[in-house]
């Protein structure tokens, strides 16, 4: 057998209204005063209130930090950290997507362990200790409740990640209601987000690809195949909502240990310089960098396609990952997304930049099932544009 080795968070909780009882969950954990990091759209929303209010009510003082943007920078870091010194925080709490989960998981670090940020970046880089840290998505999309990365936007775009098991929480609370509001569209581009987390970790290349994450993926990949379409179309509808919030949890324990590889390297410049949101950049090239693995990929491709969407169960082996690269457009369509990279308003001129940046993606490069060099990052734009 192939030795690997596999981290997810001591504990998971998921349940229909879990925010609302989060103290029950979090007790004494946390210690007397937290850190609560989240986005301004969701502080407005009042999504975060219930939460606030039953963690409130144990005694424990709450220090709201509300600034996280979308692809989150540097600087939001510096000021949630600045904001838990002053308040002399003991625990912290990320509420909201990916970019504010990935926020406080830094500010964990950094806040318990006084270290240089510039030393922290890359895989196994990060020493510690960081505070408790409990988190709790609103997205069903990144999976980051449960992974060891934390994606920051480094300068004018580039972006970069720091990849420690350090940085898992202590607690992933995982409540569907959180996600009954939110908008068709950003559930479409974060639930695609998902389904290419189980994708890449399924095919990765990694020497960490393991049948834990193997299986998790496939899992992932038969809920958010199934249930997308109603997530996206009928917001209300508890049960989709509740399996895409357990399928992007099941692909991100999938991907945290069998990592991602060209669709978000290739994804990542579309963020950084042209604020795409993640889940709509890695739909872009997604199918495109489907057909440039083809050579490699085909039978991890073609093993998985029935998994997303049964109907392929009947086209033969042969031809099934391709089939399985167009099923995926088709439903980027049905889903009412942006298709080319064109329609996001990246002018063609900006392709080389971006293949140049892209390269830049070494961490994830290295796990792609095929060899990428510019010119095939260059081509794959071509071909998405
Ligand atoms: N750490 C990881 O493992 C990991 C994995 C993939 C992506 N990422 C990073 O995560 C970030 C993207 O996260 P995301 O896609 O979750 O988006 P996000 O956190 O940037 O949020 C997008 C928008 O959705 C809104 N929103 C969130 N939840 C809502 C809700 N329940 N109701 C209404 N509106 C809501 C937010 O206010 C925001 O405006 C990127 O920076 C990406 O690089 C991290
Ligand atoms: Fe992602």
């Amino acid at each position: 057998m192939t030795p690997f080795a596999f981290h997810t968070p001591p504990s998971i909780v998921f349940r229909d209204g879990a925010a609302r009882t989060l103290a029950e969950i979090v007790g004494a954990r946390l210690g007397p005063r937290i850190l609560l990091v989240t986005d301004p759209g969701l502080r407005r929303l009042g999504l975060c209130d219930p939460a606030i209010a039953s963690i409130k009510t144990c005694g424990i003082a709450v220090t709201i930090f509300a600034e996280v943007e979308a692809d989150p920078s540097e600087a939001t870091l510096e000021r949630a950290v600045a904001a838990g010194q002053e308040a002399g925080v003991t625990g912290v709490i990320g509420m909201g997507g990916g970019s504010s989960l990935d926020i406080a998981k830094l500010a964990a670090l950094l806040l318990g362990s006084n270290e240089a940020l510039e030393e922290a970046w890359g895989v196994a880089n990060a020493k510690g200790p960081r505070l408790p840290l409990v988190l709790v998505p609103t997205t069903a999309g990144t999976g980051s409740e449960v992974t060891p990365i934390s994606i920051i936007t480094v300068g004018e775009n580039e972006k970069r990640g720091v990849s420690s098991p350090l940085i898992i929480p202590d607690i992933a609370v995982l409540d569907p209601d959180l996600t009954l509001g939110l908008p068709p569209q950003i559930t479409a581009a974060t639930g695609i987000d998902a389904m290419v987390h189980a994708i890449e970790a399924y095919a990765s290349a990694s020497p960490n690809n393991n049948p834990l994450s193997r299986n998790l993926a496939r899992e992932a990949l038969r809920l958010l195949g199934a249930h997308i379409e109603t997530a996206v179309k009928e917001g209300g509808d508890r049960t989709a909502r509740g399996a895409m919030l357990l399928g992007s949890m099941l692909a991100g324990q999938a991907f945290a240990n069998s990592p991602v590889a060209a669709v978000h390297a290739l994804a990542y410049p579309i963020g950084g310089i042209f604020h795409v949101p993640h889940g709509l950049s890695n739909a872009l090239v997604l199918p495109a960098v489907l057909r440039f693995n083809m050579r490699e990929a085909a039978a991890s491709y073609g093993e998985i396609a029935a998994d997303a969407f049964p109907h392929l169960d009947e086209i033969g082996t042969q031809a099934r990952g391709e089939a399985f690269a167009e099923a995926l457009e088709a439903l980027r369509e049905r889903l009412g997304m942006p298709t080319r990279l064109r329609d996001v308003d990246i002018p063609r001129d900006a392709l080389p930049r971006m293949a140049s940046e892209a390269m830049k993606q070494t961490r994830l490069l290295v796990n792609n099932p095929r060899a990428v060099t510019q010119s095939d990052a260059l081509a794959i734009y071509e071909e998405a544009w």
